[in-house]
């Protein structure tokens, strides 16, 4: 059989426009989007890379269990400082609160994934990236603040926006803090012979 033939459908398992664009990125076209839209709220004492795996596999078991015979991917993106994870910014004071603690210090972005491949079995990935950010003065933070870009993302910044001027270094894969870590989902995708298209 060639690999085109064994070639399953592929459900993407996220709400996430950024995901999307990712795997298009790479030439891989999900043939359905289906979020799983679930609690992602931290358990107790539960460590920010143990919170962005079990998320990924939750939301991909959710999703695979109404797909049949489909590989399912899911992923979730979480912002650390230390053992604290930050909270997704869903208001100005969540934001100004995650940037203020992100302001001239390194931080950790973990990304889970899990691929859920067409005979049910589960595949695993946590990509960390580091990420320094430079020191905000009142400017820097109030213009940020005013852009509304920090909404609805995890830490309240988005290293793909306006959010890259505050960035200093970083370590490891840029994609993986965008949403995704591109790498290692082509190679868990290439495990059920889901591959970029020409
Ligand atoms: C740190 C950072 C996060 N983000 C975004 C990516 C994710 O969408 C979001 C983290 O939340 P997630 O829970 O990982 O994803 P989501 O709720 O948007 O979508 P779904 O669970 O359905 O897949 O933060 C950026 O876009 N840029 C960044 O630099």
């Amino acid at each position: 059989m060639s690999d085109d033939t064994a070639r399953p459908r592929l459900v993407l398992a996220s709400a996430s426009p950024r995901r999307l664009d990712l795997l298009k990125q790479i030439h891989i076209t999900p043939d359905a989007v289906d979020p799983a839209d679930m609690d992602e709220s931290p358990l107790r004492d539960e460590l920010p890379r143990d919170h962005a795996a079990r998320l990924a596999a939750e939301k991909a078991r959710v999703v695979a269990a109404r797909h049949p015979g489909c590989a399912v991917l899911a992923a979730d993106t979480v912002v650390a400082a230390g053992r604290r994870i930050l909270p997704k910014a869903e208001d100005e004071a969540t934001a100004r609160a995650c940037l203020e603690l992100l302001s001239g210090r390194r931080h950790k972005v973990h990304g889970g994934v899990t691929l859920i491949g067409p005979d049910g079995r589960e595949h695993h990935r946590l990509v960390t990236t580091a990420v320094t950010f430079k020191r905000l003065d009142t400017r820097e933070m109030t213009m940020y603040l005013r852009s509304g870009e920090w909404h609805g993302k995890a830490g309240g910044y988005a290293i793909q926006g306006l959010g890259g001027l505050f960035i200093q270094q970083i370590i490891g894969s840029y994609p993986n803090v965008v949403g995704l870590p591109l790498l290692e989902t082509a190679n868990l995708l290439a495990s059920v012979h889901i591959r970029p298209e020409a």
